[in-house]
């Protein structure tokens, strides 16, 4: 059983993998409990230490594969040896290999999109290096127009970028980058070449990852199904796993 920390409430959570697993984390929804704006989210003080715990009792096989920029995912999660594949697979660590170029997007699409938010309260743009993002979750009739800005702009050439949908938003990213790309880069290397991967996530843009650790042996758990829709209890899950994991090795 998976204990939830702040409720005592217990639930069954998957079975605890081997120790040959590796794991790919999303961020948001996942590791964060979902935030009314992108700035907002409470990064919970022990997580750190939890992703510590998992990379030892996995000889280091722990990625978070995120849409998020590098930097604030870096900070998030506060490890720095912790693999980040960050905006959706466009950018990965510096220190892992093959990087492909990405188009950025051109200087009067963001100047659109700040312009669009700037005049309805409650939305915002945020930029990532490969992509914007239009947020709508505290103004959720603003959907449909943040769709039509993002096919405005797309209009023409579109410049090797396609439209995403999100959690109360939508997202310009490359086409070709996507979770499933990180995951294929990583699982290429140590520590993660030969294990049994498991993605992690809560969103449609999870699925490329989870697919992708299909194709090693692997699969995906989805936060809505496996752990009720609350990051709380997967992180709870995590750190059983940890313990279980470490706790069998110790008694080898
Ligand atoms: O791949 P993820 O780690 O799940 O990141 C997906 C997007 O997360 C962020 O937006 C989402 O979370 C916000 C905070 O909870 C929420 O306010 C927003 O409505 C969600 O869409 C982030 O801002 C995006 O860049 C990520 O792509």
């Amino acid at each position: 059983m998976t204990e939830l920390p702040d409720s005592g409430v217990a639930l069954a959570g998957p079975p605890v993998p081997g120790p040959d697993a590796a794991f790919f984390l999303d961020l948001d929804g996942t590791l964060l409990e979902i935030a009314a704006r992108p700035d907002a989210v409470v990064v919970p003080p022990e997580l750190p230490e939890l992703l510590s715990r998992l990379q030892e009792a996995l000889g280091g096989a722990v990625a978070v594969v995120t849409g998020r920029g590098l930097a604030i995912a870096r900070g998030y999660t506060g490890v720095p040896s912790l693999p980040i594949g960050a905006e959706h697979g466009a950018v990965l660590d510096p220190s892992l290999p093959g990087a492909v170029p990405l188009p950025v997007p051109p200087p009067d699409w963001r100047r659109a999109a700040d312009e669009w938010a700037a005049a309805r309260p409650g939305t915002l743009a945020e930029h990532k290096t490969h992509g914007l993002v239009l947020h709508f979750r505290q103004r959720p009739e603003a959907q449909a127009e943040a769709l039509a800005l993002l096919e405005e702009l797309l209009r023409g050439d579109g410049h090797g970028f396609h439209i995403v949908p999100a959690h109360a938003a939508a997202e310009l990213r490359p086409v070709g980058a996507d979770k499933g790309g990180a995951v294929r880069r990583l699982m290429a290397v140590p520590p993660f070449a030969g294990r049994r991967p498991i993605f992690i996530g809560d969103d449609v843009t999870d699925e490329d990852g989870m697919a992708a650790c299909a194709e090693y042996g692997g699969h995906g758990l989805r936060v809505p199904d496996d752990f009720a829709g609350r990051p709380a209890l997967v992180r709870a899950w995590l750190s059983r796993v940890a313990a279980t994991l470490s706790d069998r090795e110790g008694r080898r």
